[in-house]
């Protein structure tokens, strides 16, 4: 069986991982999935203090590294993956071992920024929300999950997050095959998305 690729991009907080979890619920060990955000590179990387960091550039992500990741899961190959901590902008030392499997399932901001990875993606989803309420809930994912506080998320979103997110995330909305408004909880969407995966893995 070829396995299916598909990308989920979207603005932060939109719901990119709440979708890839639905489907991950739905299809199980089937299901692989692989952030962008892994593939940061490492704060040493970085010629910059950390907190001038522009993490939402596409230049900030090892993508080749994901290609070649991606396209020995194709050839059903398992893969080691990087870890990446959000609380120390630090690659860990550590990997994780990913099996190849039937759906392959890629989530980032700027996933479909690049040529070669957007190629290749067999189903292209941007999950489309409005800014303010990617704000309000950026606010509170980072002091919750990510040690931030209220004024750090507030500098970054003005400096970097909300400028890139209208030069490089907005514009690859257009990439997609796919929006989906409201974002990850849109039940018809999901559905669709689920009778997709379905036909592929009876047809494949
Ligand atoms: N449709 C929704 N309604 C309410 N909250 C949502 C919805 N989708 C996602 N969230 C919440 O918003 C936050 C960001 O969602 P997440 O899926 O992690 O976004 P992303 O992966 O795009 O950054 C999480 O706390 C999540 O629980
Ligand atoms: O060290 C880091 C790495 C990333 N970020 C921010 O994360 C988001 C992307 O993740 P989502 O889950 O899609 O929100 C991106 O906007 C970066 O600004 C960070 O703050 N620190």
């Amino acid at each position: 069986m070829s396995a299916l690729l598909i990308g989920i991009a979207g603005g932060t907080a939109s719901g990119k991982t709440t979708l890839a979890k639905t489907l991950k619920n739905s299809f199980q060990d089937k299901v692989a999935i692989l952030k962008h955000d892994y593939y940061y590179y490492d704060q040493s990387h970085f010629k910059v203090a950390d907190q001038d960091i522009n993490f939402d550039h596409p230049d900030s992500f090892e993508t080749d590294l994901l290609i070649k990741q991606l396209e020995k899961l194709k050839e059903k190959k398992e893969i080691a993956r990087p870890v990446y901590s959000y609380k120390t902008n630090n690659r860990l030392a550590e990997t994780k071992k990913v099996k190849p499997a039937p759906i392959i399932i890629v989530e980032g901001i700027l996933i479909f920024h690049y040529q070669k990875l957007k190629e290749l993606f067999d189903l292209k989803i941007y999950v489309d929300t409005a800014a303010d309420i990617r704000l309000l809930r950026r606010i509170s994912r980072d002091i919750k999950e990510r040690d931030r506080t209220f004024n750090s998320v507030k500098k970054q979103y003005l400096s970097t997050v909300k400028p890139m997110h209208q030069k490089f995330v907005e514009p690859s909305k257009y990439q997609a095959d796919i929006i989906i408004p409201h974002g990850g909880l849109n039940e018809i969407a999901n559905d669709l998305i689920i009778k997709k995966i379905k036909d592929h893995l009876r047809e494949n």
